[in-house]
């Protein structure tokens, strides 16, 4: 048994593909896939932290609250969307890995934690949203939503057009000595899904949501430094980081420095509200802990835990 700790993020569109319709059952065909990797790692001896995005499920969510206005249901705000993700998204988790590590005969406990993340009030995000959610439509469709409802829409990475919203920086975990604790008693733990509620202080000190959607990403990387995780891994729906992403002259990389990695950040390869963060947060933790952190797509777990494959970033 290595002991070794890891923090893995799933990606939300990793989970809800591009061009699926999201039913339940879809989603939990994907993570069943994942959670069959995740499950050689536990019989490896790694201790597991996981965190999921949220992108395209609080996305529909919202749409669903909105739909639902016309018969007289009041609709929840964003960050209470964002909760719901948490609970459906930690189930459908939980339940897989639940299922998986039964069949091995490993007895774990599996949890979730609700889990709200501290940002600043005063954090620029608020006015310059970049966050993608929800389905992805046609640039007509995201022209008549601007006009009609006032919301912002940009282009995602060549796939279509999304309403995106504010994305400040997570400052700190609320719940992360219970996580701790947890992770102490051998649980596996689900935590901070969907970057976390977003929550600020108010003038009296207390606690409060606020609309917005928190990078699962920067907010991964945060449970990665308080654990002290040995590697951080980001699962998403592509094997590797690229420059010159979707050009003739497209390049993966593989194995790269941060400060060759960083140039590249640097130059404006990596899209904001997709691969942009990802790269931010390995970036943040190999500088920070100097230890290395991966980014590929969700069928590799195994290997890149194992660091050899994906684009493997190193100190
Ligand atoms: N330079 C790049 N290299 C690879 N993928 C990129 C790059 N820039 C943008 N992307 C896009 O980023 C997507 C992954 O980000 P995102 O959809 O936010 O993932 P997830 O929901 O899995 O966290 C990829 O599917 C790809 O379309
Ligand atoms: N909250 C979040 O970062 O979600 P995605 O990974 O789905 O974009």
């Amino acid at each position: 048994m290595n002991g070794k700790k890891v923090v893995i993020a799933l990606g939300g569109n990793a989970i809800l593909q591009p061009g699926q319709k999201g039913t339940f059952e879809s989603q939990l065909e994907n993570i069943k896939i994942t959670a069959k990797q995740l499950v050689s790692l536990v019989e490896r001896g790694y201790q597991l932290l996981i965190t999921h995005g949220n992108g395209p499920q609080v996305g529909q969510i919202l749409l669903q609250q909105k739909a639902a206005e016309k018969d007289g249901i009041p609709p929840m705000p964003l960050h209470a969307c964002g909760s719901f993700t948490q609970g459906l998204l930690g189930y459908m988790i939980q339940q897989c890995l639940y299922n998986e590590i039964k069949k091995i005969g490993i007895k774990k406990p599996v949890v979730t934690v609700v889990t709200q993340v501290l940002v600043s009030k005063d954090d620029p995000a608020f006015k310059n949203p970049t966050k993608p959610i929800g389905p992805f439509y046609s640039e007509a469709h995201a022209r008549k939503a601007m006009e009609e409802f006032g919301e912002i829409w940009k282009e995602d990475s060549g796939r279509g057009w999304r309403r995106v919203v504010a994305s400040p920086e997570p400052k700190s975990i609320i719940e992360i000595e219970a996580i701790k604790t947890l992770l102490s008693q051998g649980a596996i733990v689900i935590a901070s899904g969907g970057g976390g509620i977003p929550v600020v202080l108010d003038d009296n000190g207390q606690l409060i949501g606020v609309n917005a959607v928190i990078d699962k990403d920067l907010a991964a990387e945060r449970m990665a430094e308080e654990i002290d995780a040995d590697i951080f891994v980001i699962l998403t729906d592509v094997p590797y980081v690229a420059i010159n992403y979707k050009k003739p002259n497209q390049k993966n990389l593989t194995n790269i420095t941060l400060t060759e990695i960083k140039k590249y950040f640097e130059e404006g390869h990596f899209k904001e509200g997709s691969m942009g963060p990802k790269v931010k947060a390995v970036m943040r933790f190999v500088e920070n802990k100097k230890k290395t952190a991966v980014i590929t797509s969700l069928d590799n777990a195994l290997q890149a835990v194992e660091g050899t494959f994906g684009t493997v970033v190193s100190p």
